[in-house]
């Protein structure tokens, strides 16, 4: 999975600086919402906030993810990650038939500490497209009475920290087989952070009932365009085996014997 996207998130970043380079004799018009897939819905909605056409992370992911791919995509502070995501999923959930299994939320999107934030961006836009989309936020600190509550509203969309999770569990607010019967796609936004915050066990106790069919984004900063970096790489694909995100057969091919003792170590 991720060597697929990524390879085509590098295929644009070579177009891009070719363009760069090659810059003005041939510019390339750039793709809108429209040509990259997006529901007409979104592009109202979205131009109800002034925003017009992709960002250049945009243009890559969003057909990506309304393809079903899996994503790995790192682009810096400000060049539009969450709405990379955000956009798609919410087009996913409100056109396509998935199971509807309320028992669980069918999206779950993890952030390391900006929960609320998330939540506010997901809710306007639903509210933009007038869609019947329901998106909750959970925090580690509440109650188990009230993650009770928040989940009985039957949200279709959950945005917390990894840390709820384990206590969802194993209050039995969350059921391991709703999960399995309802998650269709899970995002783990700022993967970086989630992953050197010392979430991993939280996340694990996640992974171990994501089914296989689940969609897998992994989001993160950079102050480059797409990661390209030898020890970005090793450490996105060690995270994945780790996580078991990949579910399905890959080949990974290394540059160096060195680097595929790591990776072996690693999983
Ligand atoms: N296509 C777009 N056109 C214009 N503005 C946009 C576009 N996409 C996102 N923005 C705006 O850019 C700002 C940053 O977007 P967003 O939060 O998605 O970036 P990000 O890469 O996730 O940033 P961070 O790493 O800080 O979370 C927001 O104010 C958002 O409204």
């Amino acid at each position: 999975m991720a060597e697929v996207t990524e390879q085509e998130l590098l295929e644009e970043k070579k177009n891009r600086d070719a363009e760069d380079v090659g810059g003005n004799e041939e510019e390339e018009e750039e793709l809108s919402f429209e040509e990259i897939g997006l529901d007409p819905r979104l592009i109202r909605a979205l131009s109800k906030k002034n925003i017009q056409k992709p960002t250049p992370i945009q243009r890559v992911a969003i057909p990506l993810i309304l393809e079903g791919k899996d994503v790995v995509a790192r682009a810096k502070t400000g060049s539009g990650k969450t709405f990379a995501y955000l956009f798609p999923l919410l087009q996913k959930l409100f056109s396509e038939r998935g199971p509807k299994n309320k028992a669980a939320p069918n999206a779950f999107i993890l952030v390391p500490t900006r929960e609320l934030c998330q939540q506010a961006k997901a809710s306007s836009l639903i509210e933009l497209c007038r869609v019947q989309l329901k998106v909750v936020q959970l925090m580690s600190s509440m109650a188990a009475s009230d993650l009770r509550t928040a989940l009985g509203g039957l949200p279709d969309i959950l945005v917390s920290t990894p840390g709820c999770i384990p206590k969802c569990l194993s209050t039995g607010v969350l059921q391991p087989s709703s999960i399995s019967g309802a998650l269709q796609i899970l995002v783990l936004d700022e993967a970086d952070l989630l992953l050197s915050y010392g979430y991993e066990d939280d996340l694990r106790a996640l992974t171990a009932h994501i089914p296989r069919h689940c969609q897998c984004l992994l989001m993160s900063a950079s102050s480059r365009y797409i990661s390209c970096s030898t020890c970005d790489k090793l450490l996105y694909i060690l995270a994945l085996l780790k996580l078991e995100l990949v579910q399905k057969k890959v080949l990974i091919f290394t540059n160096t014997i060195d680097m595929g003792f790591r990776l072996n170590a690693g999983n």
